[in-house]
């Protein structure tokens, strides 16, 4: 078998940005979910790893959050908001009723990639869609940038493109985000 390979992605600084990846309801029944819709990764766990894993070679922290409980990602939002210098959230079950989440995440000031293993706009029958046809996320409007349609691979999509943004002063770094 043929090894895999390994690229470096150039970085325009070495900050250590600190990102929270925060999964909502559902996902900790990752493994057990549709085929079709979320893939072959095996549980939230292993999805996890993988992110704080491809975090680490782009030389950031990734923090993972997860919850089946509104309240419980609000205050870790409240909580985590001073260190963390952007968010990943996939609300999943949230995704189209979650106003106190979108808020607190708004309120936070920093940066938010909303991320979805599905297309969430894609019509019934979609090769990447949700079995049901397209939803509309209530987080879509006051998030920063979105990822979605790639599965797992949605995720990775979002935290590279949210590390550079990050190191970028006159985008997302700290020159705009201080402005
Ligand atoms: O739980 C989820 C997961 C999801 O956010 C996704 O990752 O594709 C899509 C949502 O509609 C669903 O409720």
């Amino acid at each position: 078998m043929q090894s895999a390979s390994t690229a470096t992605i150039e970085r325009e600084t070495a900050r250590r940005h600190r990102i929270a990846v925060i999964d909502g309801p559902n996902m900790s029944n990752l493994g057990a979910r549709s085929k079709k819709v979320y893939g072959k990764i095996g549980s939230l766990d292993e999805l996890k790893a993988y992110v704080a894993g491809f975090g680490t070679r782009l030389g950031v922290d990734v923090e993972a959050f997860s919850s089946n409980h509104q309240g419980d990602i609000l205050e870790f939002i409240h909580e985590s908001a001073e260190r963390v210098d952007g968010y990943i959230i996939n609300p999943a079950g949230l995704t189209t009723v979650g106003e106190g989440v979108r808020h607190a995440l708004e309120d936070t000031g920093r940066p938010v990639i909303e991320v979805h293993f599905a297309n969430i706009s894609a019509g019934a029958g979609g090769a990447r869609g949700l079995g049901g046809g397209s939803i509309r996320s209530s987080f879509t409007h006051t998030a920063t940038g979105m990822c979605m349609g790639m599965r797992q691979y949605s995720y990775i999509g979002a935290l590279t493109a949210l590390v550079l943004a990050l190191d970028d002063e006159g985008f997302l770094g700290k020159s705009e985000n201080e402005g």
